[in-house]
């Protein structure tokens, strides 16, 4: 990899449903003077219905072939910022093609700070709606396999304030940029 590559690179964010991938990833494209782009409102867009209409009328299966073009389609671009739906990662193309292009970049939340906020996504997240409790604990703990094999940086979220996260993350990309420079 060259040295301006890594600087130029998509960062993608990962991480289980309301760990905070749009709001960080929102903060951390202002910081970085970037293009954000959520895949879930692109989706949106593209079927103009909420989410849980998508599910409800067209289907899971539709909105992950949607989900998968979109993000394969934006990753031959350079310097997004991604935050991608919270299932995206359950799909291999959809893995290899965000390793190979972009940072990926791991939000990790534990399930005792991410289970307060379950009443405030449950409504607009179809795959968290008629489960119980147990069931929603074993999903969280399923993708967090998925997720924490399969990213190039991590950063613990539980309980902290949304800007200075965004503003550890930012700190964090770019003293890996400046090592990668000075190499
Ligand atoms: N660190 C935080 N502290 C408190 N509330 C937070 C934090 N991060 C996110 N939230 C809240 O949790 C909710 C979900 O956040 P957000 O939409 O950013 O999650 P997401 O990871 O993008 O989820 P999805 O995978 O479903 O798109 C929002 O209402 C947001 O305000
Ligand atoms: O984790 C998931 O499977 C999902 C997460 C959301 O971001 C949306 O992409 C959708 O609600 C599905
Ligand atoms: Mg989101």
């Amino acid at each position: 990899m060259s040295n301006s590559s890594l600087r130029e690179k998509n960062i993608v964010f990962i991480g289980f449903m309301g760990a905070g991938k749009t709001t960080v990833g929102k903060l951390v494209a202002k910081k970085l003077y970037r293009d954000f782009i959520d895949i879930d409102e692109e989706i949106e867009k593209e079927y103009n219905m909420p989410i849980p209409k998508i599910f409800a009328e067209i289907g899971e299966k539709a909105f992950r072939e949607k989900e998968k073009e979109l993000i394969q389609n934006l990753c031959d671009y350079k310097l997004k910022i991604i935050s991608v739906g919270g299932g995206a990662f359950l799909q291999e193309e959809i893995r290899r093609v965000c390793l190979s292009s972009s940072i990926v970049f791991y939000l990790d939340i534990t399930w005792d700070a991410w289970k307060g906020r379950l009443s405030s996504i449950i409504d607009s997240r179809p795959v968290l709606q008629g489960k119980s409790m147990e069931e929603i604990e074993a999903l969280f703990y399923k993708r967090k396999e998925i997720y924490k094999n399969n990213y190039h940086s991590t950063i613990e979220i539980s309980n902290q304030n949304m800007d200075e996260l965004a503003e550890s993350i930012v700190q964090t990309l770019k003293l890996s940029w400046e090592l990668h420079e000075t190499k």
